[in-house]
């Protein structure tokens, strides 16, 4: 049997739900503010609400695994549960866990994440390519047999990636189009949408990068609390547009407890984002 690819399912998501990502940041002073305790309890409501105001409506959810991770075991099982339930409502859910090691660490890594029989499987995660972009080959190889997706961080929305990741090569590339070209190559034009995407900041400002041909998805972070605007994704994707997935996280969360505003925090970024892109064309 063969299984519809990531970019297939991320597109069609894309286009019937609206171009958005929510990041599911569960910070301790969000907790506070929607009055939970911080703990795996407040969690566990946490994400309970999260679940009813997003999962029948967002295209993708990303979960950020550290604030999980943080509440040890108990944590994880939570994580494992919210993701089952994005799933069941047909919302795509993005693991933001940054993983990258050697070759064969990776293999275990794809084995947690991207392997059906996983109970922490989910349609996509984020990886970092510092040990080199090959070193992720195993995720690749794993998501392409099940359908999944990888992004690789380019980009990065935080101040201090620019050292690394704008540092110029011998042969006159940076380092993050040397990133974009590999992920190029992975997905070889393949329509609608290729399965392997990158990361690139909202906060980036002009970055010269040429994604003309990446042929995959590109997930935009950085949009609200750190700064970033719907606005600013036009000077940064002048290209590729439709490939563009701004997320959001604590600019969408501040709006709750209340699930019908956080809904309504999720229509005026969505908003927001469709009047731009679709100003930018193409
Ligand atoms: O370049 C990157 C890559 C990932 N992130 C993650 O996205 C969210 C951003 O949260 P906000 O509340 O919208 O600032 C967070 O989980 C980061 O780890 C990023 O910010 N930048």
């Amino acid at each position: 049997m063969t299984v519809e690819s990531f970019g297939a399912r991320l597109r069609r998501a894309m286009d019937e739900r609206g171009p958005l990502c929510v990041g599911i940041d569960p910070h301790s002073a969000l907790l506070e503010k929607w009055g939970l305790p911080d703990s795996p309890d407040g969690l566990a409501r946490f994400c309970e609400v999260t679940v009813e105001a997003f999962a029948d409506r967002v295209a993708v959810v990303k979960p950020q695994s550290a604030f999980f991770e943080r509440f040890g075991s108990r944590g994880v099982a939570i994580l494992e549960s919210t993701i089952r339930q994005f799933k069941n409502f047909g919302c795509l859910v993005l693991l933001d866990v940054k993983r990258g090691d050697i070759g064969s660490t990776v293999r275990a890594y794809a084995d947690a994440y991207l392997e059906p029989s996983s109970s922490l499987y989910v349609d996509a995660v984020t990886a970092s390519p510092y040990l080199g972009v090959g070193s992720l080959a195993p995720m690749f190889e794993k998501a392409a047999e099940h359908g999944a997706g990888v992004f690789v961080l380019a980009l990065t929305s935080n101040p201090e990636g620019a050292s690394v990741q704008r540092a110029v090569g011998s042969d006159g590339r940076t380092v993050a189009q040397t990133v974009i070209d590999e992920i190029s190559q992975l997905n070889g034009g393949v329509k609608p949408l290729g399965s392997f995407g990158v990361v690139i900041g909202a906060t980036v400002g002009k970055t010269g990068l040429d994604l003309s041909k990446l042929g995959g998805p590109i997930l935009a972070p950085g949009l609200g609390a750190q700064g970033g605007t719907a606005n600013d994704l036009r000077e940064i994707f002048p290209e590729n547009v439709s490939a563009v997935l701004p997320s959001y996280s604590r600019e969408v969360l501040g709006s709750g407890p209340d699930t019908e505003r956080l809904r309504t925090a999720v229509d005026r970024v969505l908003a927001e984002c469709r009047g731009v892109l679709a100003s930018a064309g193409g």
